[in-house]
């Protein structure tokens, strides 16, 4: 049976990175697909977009919806200070088992909780199952059209405080035009756009900061 391609990007990894280095995890992801096969990582240009919110939130809870190979999670934990935690929300068992794996090599597996399932069903489950009283952050990037639905069930479940921030990828290319009508119409959030370019290619992208204001 031959490999997925995200089999062979999670190999390239463990060939060329270095075990316990997330930047060399990150910089050998960015080579693979830039050079071998493209991949739906944020890449490293957007990726320098969501290190710097990371950054200047300096988030204790961080949630990220869509955790796919695991690249923005090892590029998020690597930033997150002691004590800090990602939870991130995978479906597909296959991506789920190659970014525990690409996790664990980063070195980066005390600061991440990977959660196996759909996000409408994981998000209800964060306070009382994982322990979570509100998000700081959320990185959302994930199926577009799931964009808006699982942000308003964060409101519902009570999981944003004045303050929390969501950063949205892909608002350009795949788009996600029904987030951003609804984020930038609704006058709970403060939102930013951050035009840039989609991964590994020279195609316009962007991504969407949204700060809850309680
Ligand atoms: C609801 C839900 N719950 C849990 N996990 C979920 C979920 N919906 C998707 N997921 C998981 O996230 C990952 C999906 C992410 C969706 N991202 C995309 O579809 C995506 C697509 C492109 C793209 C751009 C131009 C092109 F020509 C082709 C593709 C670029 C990107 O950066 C993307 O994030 C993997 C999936 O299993
Ligand atoms: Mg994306």
């Amino acid at each position: 049976m031959n490999q997925s391609k995200e089999q062979r990007i999670l190999n390239y990894v463990l060939q060329n990175a270095v075990r316990g280095d997330p930047c060399s995890v990150i910089d050998a992801i960015d080579t693979y697909c830039s050079q071998k096969e493209w991949a739906m990582n944020v890449g490293n240009e957007k990726g320098l977009i969501l290190d710097k919110t990371v950054e200047e939130i300096n988030p204790s809870v961080a949630l990220e919806l869509g955790t796919y190979c695991g690249y923005s999670a090892v590029r998020i934990a690597r930033l997150l200070k002691a004590g800090a935690r990602l939870l991130t929300v995978e479906f597909n068992p296959e991506f789920a088992a190659i970014a525990k794996q690409m996790i664990e090599f980063a070195g980066v597996q005390d600061k991440v909780t990977l959660i196996e399932g759909p996000s409408e069903e994981i998000i209800p489950q964060l306070k009382k199952k994982y322990e979570v009283d509100t998000l700081d952050f959320v990185f959302v990037d994930h199926w577009k059209d799931r964009y808006t639905p699982d942000t308003i069930l964060l409101q519902e479940c009570s999981l944003l405080r004045k303050g929390s921030v969501l950063l949205a990828d892909n608002i350009i290319v795949p788009g996600a035009p029904e987030f951003v009508n609804y984020i930038r119409n609704n006058p709970r959030f403060q939102c930013t756009n951050y035009p840039s370019h989609l991964e590994y290619m020279k195609v316009q992208d962007a991504m969407e900061k949204a700060v809850f204001l309680g």
